[in-house]
């Protein structure tokens, strides 16, 4: 039977559809100005007119005015007398000389190694992809990292360090799988008689040095080549930090902890920083934040805050401090365990 179409009832419900499909073409319109140079360009040339903007982009005029109202609409550029210049939130996030910039972690959303661009064969797959974590990751995923970082997560782990005892006394910092090395760079910032290496896999540590450089710490941040679960990492530090790395050693957690224990000066501190489940592998978040927790995290975030815990004191810590940091996949959980 054919359906009456002047009869067709309108859903109401499609509004759930339009919403998605709106936050599609805002991530395209964003992602373009981005990879244009938009907002760098408009750094330097705050207050120019949209036939400036046109030529220097080289876009169509006749889409300029609904393309650079797009991004006024979304709170990126301001627009007054018929000139344009980036909103405050714009040169924070979305020019290159901002700190605090977050360019590259928005266009690895997209990338086409992401987990997210390929979702259909990412959820397939029982294992990571060869070539992304086997080989480890790439420049354009370690900034992506780093970036993620810094909003917010880096800052409160690091301030939990520093708020440690023992963290005035300390000397030398090992970065366990620190990939970008910004942890280990916060954390001489803070204390000018640290020195660290950051340990990783050989062709990740090249970008490590980058950031050592650019932070201006290569007299006391090195790195360390290999990987932890098969090579020697060394011994004498004070302080050993590990974010965000166990979650593919979760099934054997104290053969890493003794490791640690051996590398710590006695009553030295183990800093842990990981996102665990939910009591009973739950999901307390939304669905979009829990999914991508666990694509970042080979499947699944570690489990039994209480079994980790348990592993520790086995392996002969003492759990000073475990406390929850607001990150961007959700809170993970920060263990501060002390060396018996
Ligand atoms: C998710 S990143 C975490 C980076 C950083 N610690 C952070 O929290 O932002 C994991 C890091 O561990 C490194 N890694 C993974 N497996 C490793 C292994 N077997 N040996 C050494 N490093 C490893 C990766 O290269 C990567 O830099």
């Amino acid at each position: 039977m054919t359906h009456q179409l002047m009869n067709l009832p309108v859903a109401g419900e499609l509004k759930l559809l339009d919403d998605i499909a709106e936050g599609y073409k805002a991530y395209q319109v964003l992602a373009h100005a981005v990879d244009l140079g938009l907002f760098d360009w408009l750094e330097g040339n705050p207050g120019s007119t949209r036939e400036n903007i046109g030529a220097a982009m080289n876009i169509n005029g006749m889409f300029m005015r609904s393309y650079l109202q797009a991004l006024v609409d979304m709170g990126l550029l301001c627009h007054g007398d018929e000139r344009y210049r980036n909103s405050a939130a714009a040169s924070a996030m979305l020019v290159r000389s901002s700190p605090s910039r977050q360019t590259e972690w928005f266009r690895s959303i997209a990338a086409p190694r992401s987990s997210w661009a390929r979702l259909g064969d990412t959820l397939k797959r029982d294992r990571p992809a060869s070539g992304t974590s086997r080989s480890g990751p790439d420049r354009d995923f370690l900034q992506a990292l780093a970036q993620r970082s810094l909003r917010g997560e880096l800052q409160a782990v690091t301030r939990a360090v520093r708020g440690w005892e023992g963290f005035d006394g300390s000397r030398r910092l090992l970065d366990l799988g620190g990939g970008h090395g910004l942890y280990a760079i916060a954390l001489c910032q803070a204390q000018p008689q640290l020195t660290a290496t950051v340990f990783d896999q050989p062709h990740v540590t090249n970008f490590t040095q980058e950031y050592i450089e650019a932070y201006q710490l290569a007299d006391r941040v090195d790195v360390a080549n290999g990987d932890v679960s098969v090579d020697d990492f060394g011994s004498g530090y004070d302080i050993v930090l590990i974010s965000h790395l166990l979650y593919k050693f979760r099934k054997d957690l104290p053969a890493i902890f003794r490791r640690v224990w051996q590398a710590l000066n006695p009553g030295g501190l183990l800093v842990s920083n990981h996102w665990f489940c939910a009591p009973g592998c739950g999901m307390p978040a939304g669905g979009l934040v829990e999914l991508d927790k666990s694509l970042r995290s080979f499947g699944h975030p570690l489990c039994y805050p209480e079994a980790f815990n348990a592993a520790l004191d086995a392996c002969g810590f003492v759990l000073k401090n475990e406390l929850a940091v607001p990150g961007m996949s959700g809170e993970t959980t920060l263990h501060l365990a002390a060396k018996r």
